[in-house]
């Protein structure tokens, strides 16, 4: 039986009624406010009263003054992001075919036209953000890609997330955040463009607002604040179980680090690896009250019982630090991404490797594997019926619309029937 070593206290959810509240208020008054309510708003929880849309200057100056350095970092989280996310789309190919003698059916792959991007940078800049939600739009075809990010940098948006939004292909930058930001993008305000699909990463606001716009506009998934779970077995390194556990927690005190494993000492050291490891981190990091309130270690009695509660959590990253995991690939259903192997750095996915961080949070993963260029597009239907396809299909039409009672769908059926 598995037995919880230390469980989360608390395991509240993102859209807990307070969060609803507030965003449901924000989304009401910058629908009804437009701009003058986002710049409010701004004040309020950005401390930021500068123009909501970055200009052409600082665009400029951002690209003549960034460091050479940082350029080559972003430029290659760039092209590794875009590389992969090509890589993903072209497993998406049109098609069209006969479906008995007059019937030909198949499906276009068409972009989305509007693209809202969201980048975080509440807490900290992260400066892949921009390339995973902007990149993967582009690659996709779309015409214009709004991104909006918090103005948290001296008045502005970090500069070397502004340079990932500029090099990815974002067609209209504005320094905005929040639950706000998302209405903006959603509706539409005097200055802000109302898009068809808001994407991208956020905290519990940020999340929530998306869950909320959804059905107004598209949405790609729910990729709230971070979690991780670690599934180990006795060959794990404890001290690498608990740095790849501290990794995500340091995003937001709401984030989840979650440990399994077969093996009490690897428990019990863990344990102690992380308490010794926040002893050294700032004390005004996110990871301590995300450890201490939300983490947990669970022993699981066999690799099944594990397998089955990696599957049952549906975590955003699933990292299996045991020999040969290869192996267990097939027996794991639910997970945002996971990372085989204690080789396998959750930490190199959030930054550089390619595949998208933007990823499933709150047991989304049961029907999603994450943000990809496939989120960009619509796969639409089409079909052209001749001859012998329309006798065919008119005469069954014809008798199941008698049975469903519709007299206008057996008329049309019936005046196609020679
Ligand atoms: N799941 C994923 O794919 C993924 C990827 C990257 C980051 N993340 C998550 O993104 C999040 C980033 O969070 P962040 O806060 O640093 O940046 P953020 O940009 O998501 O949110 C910052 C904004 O939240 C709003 N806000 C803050 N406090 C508020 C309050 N009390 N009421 C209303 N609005 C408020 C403000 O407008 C602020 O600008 C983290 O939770 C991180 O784990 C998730
Ligand atoms: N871990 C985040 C996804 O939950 C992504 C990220 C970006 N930079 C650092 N981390």
């Amino acid at each position: 039986m598995m037995e919880y070593i230390k469980k989360a206290d608390v395991v509240e959810q993102t859209s807990s009624h307070d969060v609803e509240q507030t965003v449901k208020s924000i989304i009401e008054n910058v629908k009804a406010g437009g701009d003058d309510a986002v710049r409010e708003y701004e004040k309020k929880f950005g401390d930021s009263d500068r123009p909501v849309r970055v200009s052409e200057e600082e665009i400029e100056h951002c690209i003549r003054t960034l460091p050479e350095e940082v350029k080559v970092l972003i430029d290659r989280v760039v092209e590794r992001v875009s590389d992969f996310a090509e890589a993903q789309l072209n497993c998406l190919t049109p098609f069209e075919k006969d479906f008995g003698e007059g019937i030909k059916m198949g499906h276009r792959i068409v972009p989305i036209e509007k693209v809202g991007a969201y980048v975080p940078g509440g807490r900290f800049p992260l400066l892949s953000s921009g390339p995973m939600v902007v990149a993967p739009a582009k690659v996709a075809g779309a015409k214009r890609i709004v991104a909006a990010s918090p103005a948290n940098y001296e008045g502005g948006i970090h500069p070397a997330v502004l340079y990932g939004l500029i090099r990815s292909g974002a067609t209209d930058i504005f320094a905005i955040g929040g639950a706000q930001a998302i209405a903006a993008m959603a509706y539409g305000t005097e200055s802000i463009p109302e898009v068809d699909i808001i994407a991208g990463p956020g905290n519990r606001f940020v999340a929530e607002a998306k869950r909320q716009v959804f059905g107004k506009v598209g949405i790609d998934l729910i990729a709230g604040p971070s979690e991780v779970m670690v599934f180990a077995d006795d060959s794990a390194s404890p001290q690498k179980i608990a740095a790849d556990l501290l990794a995500q927690a340091e995003h937001d005190p709401y984030a989840r680090a979650i440990l399994v494993t077969t093996s009490r000492t690897v428990a019990e050291e863990t344990e102690k690896a992380i308490e010794g490891f926040l002893k050294t981190f700032s004390p005004s990091s996110p990871a301590h009250e995300s450890w201490e309130k939300r983490g947990e270690i669970i022993y699981a009695d066999s690799l099944q019982e594990g397998l089955d509660i990696c599957n049952d959590y549906a975590i955003e990253h699933l990292h299996l630090h045991i020999k040969n995991s290869r192996e267990l690939m097939d027996k794991l259903n639910n997970y945002g991404s996971l990372f085989l192997d204690e080789g396998s750095s959750v930490v190199f996915s959030d930054k550089v490797s390619g595949t998208n961080h933007t990823l499933p949070t709150q047991k989304a993963a049961r029907y999603t594997g994450g943000l990809w260029a496939g989120s960009y597009v619509k796969v639409m239907t089409h079909q052209e019926i001749t001859g012998q396809g329309i006798q065919f299909l008119a005469s069954h039409a014809e008798d199941q619309s008698e049975i469903e009672g519709l007299e206008g769908h057996k008329l049309s059926a019936t005046v196609r029937l020679t």
